[in-house]
């Protein structure tokens, strides 16, 4: 039992390696992508601790080379959902009891394993897994997954410390219990570090999980539950279920002992999840929290006072960083016609610049496009913007599935401000501009406000105050995360708390006090020292 109020270190954000040519960190990230590519693996289900192997298994490749195989995965079915449950909450009853210093030094450690031994075997999973770029990879797998765990554990024991007045012969206390039940941790492909936090921030608190990773993203996902083992977590507390979205999402969502979902991916997914949960709400003991952070069509809006060199940089950036499948990225862009001939011509110029192909060749900025049934749902936007005479495309527009699933950086430019391309969530490498007319700044400010059902990231970019003054007023609804004169991408934990409103998601902000404090079922005492010992009132004493 703990006999000391112990404070969780202060977290900074985990230094992001360069992998500069010549440097030891370049060496190690390609030996361990040469020693993986050379393996098969066989990533099994893990529940209570123990491995199980189902026999129905699916293959994994890397998106940017069919030829390379990393191994086959075994799928979850009912049976092993209700496997999984039983194990978490048999693990619920010490885990939940575990003095909280004893949970976080568990995560401290797994956050010490990931920026050491374990970092360049994350970074490399995630590039032939994921197809991401060396520097995607490690703001992503390493520094973003090492903060969740830092900075999570921090807000954890800084929450426990609000605790309420008490006046004179009361003492009033809050006690911050786990939720009763399991946790649905359901995440998506595109980040391993929200791969990793969705199971785990619940966790921190004393909750425990059953974990269903992306089908496209279990090779990661794997490495990481091999991490968790490895700093200690134990057995049951967090149970790794792949497998196909409704097998394993019908019977969880079914489950009594459901007591919360922590889910990212899309706005579709997520409202399913959600109808499932109503029609089955009056067999479960709890009203689940539901937490959910999903799609977007993000936002660059810009004033005819802004800079054109630096807003051609964060363009490109903003919306072809790993090939546009961030939920942040930039996907549509409102351009005044004085600056449009300017930023067309360098932005072009720029984006010709950029070199795809896979993540090994550390000289491609851009690599593959997850899977086949993404390729086919974006090349057929550009399609459909081939088509049309409402649209111009101006970079890309070609793609070729025939060594791995590559799409150009495609920039359309619409005469519509309501095109499809404007409108629609894409999760790709395809940009839609539409040109306004200066005088039409205010009009055009409300259009962006309401093309779209989203509310996830937007930029806007001026030198002139007041229009920024103008911009941000009016967009206050458009984004959850606002930026600038920046990109709207690569928000920073313990910097810019994470998550957008509307149809992007329930905005707890993954990676902020805000989105702990949801697995935490807090439980008010008041402790009375001298109790009464007569009932009559004072006024009573006469009539
Ligand atoms: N807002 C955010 O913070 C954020 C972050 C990353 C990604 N996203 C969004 O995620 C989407 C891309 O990710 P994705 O393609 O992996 O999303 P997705 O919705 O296809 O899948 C997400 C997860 O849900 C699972 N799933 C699917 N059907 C299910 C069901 N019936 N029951 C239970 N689970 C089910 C999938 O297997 C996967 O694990 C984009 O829309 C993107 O905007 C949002
Ligand atoms: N946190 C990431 C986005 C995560 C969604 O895909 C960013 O800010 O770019």
């Amino acid at each position: 039992m703990s006999n000391a109020y112990f404070k969780v270190p202060t977290p900074v954000n985990e230094p992001v390696y360069d992998y500069a040519p010549g440097t030891p960190e370049r060496k190690a990230l390609k030996d361990k992508l040469a020693e993986l590519q050379s393996q098969e693996i066989e990533v099994p289900l893990i529940i209570g601790g123990k491995e199980i192997f189902t026999g129905r298994t699916a293959e994994m490749r890397t998106p940017h080379n069919h030829k390379i195989k990393l191994g086959v995965y075994h799928k979850a079915t009912a049976k092993e959902v209700q496997m999984a449950i039983d194990a978490a909450l048999e693990a619920r009853k010490a885990w939940a009891e575990m003095p909280w210093e004893d949970r976080v030094a568990i995560f401290l450690k797994a956050a010490d394993l990931l920026a050491g031994p374990w970092r360049y075997t994350l970074n490399a999973a995630t590039m032939l897994g994921q197809s991401k770029t060396a520097y995607q990879s490690e703001i992503d797998a390493v520094a973003e997954l090492v903060d969740f765990w830092r900075f999570n554990t921090y807000y954890m024991a800084r929450l426990m410390e609000e605790q309420p007045y008490s006046p004179r012969g009361f003492w009033n206390r809050m006690e911050y219990r786990p939720l009763e039940g399991f946790i649905f941790a359901v995440t998506p492909f595109n980040f391993t570090s929200i791969a990793g936090n969705l199971p785990t921030a619940p966790a921190i608190v004393g909750n425990v999980a059953l974990w269903k990773p992306a089908s496209s993203a279990v090779y990661s996902a794997y490495f990481i539950m091999k991490l968790l083992q490895e700093a200690g977590l134990p057995d049951g507390v967090i149970n790794f279920i792949p497998g196909s979205g409704a097998q394993v999402g019908d019977p969880v969502l079914e489950s009594e002992h459901l007591a919360g979902i922590h889910f990212t991916g899309s706005t579709n997914t997520f409202q399913a999840m959600w109808r499932k949960v109503g029609e089955n709400i009056h067999k479960m003991k709890y009203y689940p929290r539901i937490v959910g952070e999903t799609g977007g069509k993000d936002f660059i809006f810009v004033h005819p006072s802004a800079k054109i060199k630096p807003l051609v940089v964060a363009t490109i950036r903003g919306a072809f960083e790993y090939q546009g499948q961030k939920c942040s990225a930039a996907s549509r862009m409102y351009i005044p016609e004085s600056l449009w001939p300017e930023f067309k011509e360098m932005y072009i110029e720029e984006v010709k610049k950029i070199k795809m192909g896979e993540p090994t060749d550390f000289r491609n900025f851009m690599t593959a496009i997850i899977d086949r049934g993404a390729f086919e749902t974006i090349t057929s936007y550009i399609d459909y913007a081939q088509k049309s005479d409402e649209a111009e495309i101006i970079t890309g527009g070609k793609y070729d599935d025939s060594k791995g699933f590559f799409i150009e950086p495609t920039t359309i430019v619409t005469t519509n401000p309501r095109f499809k391309t404007m409108e629609e969530e894409i999760f790709g490498p395809v940009l839609t501009i539409y040109v306004y007319k200066d005088e039409q700044f205010e009009e055009t400010l409300e259009l962006c406000d309401n093309t779209s059902p989203y509310g996830l990231t937007g930029a806007i970019w001026a030198q002139d105050r007041q229009a920024l003054r103008i911009m941000s007023d009016k967009l206050r609804n458009a984004a959850g995360n606002f930026y600038i004169n920046d990109k709207p991408t690569a928000a920073v934990v313990g910097q810019q708390p994470f998550g957008g409103a509307r149809a992007s998601g329930t905005n707890d902000k993954a990676g902020s006090y805000l989105n702990m404090i949801r697995w935490m079922n807090v439980r008010s005492i008041k402790e009375t020292m001298v109790p009464p010992e007569d009932w009559t009132y004072p006024f009573m004493g006469d009539k």
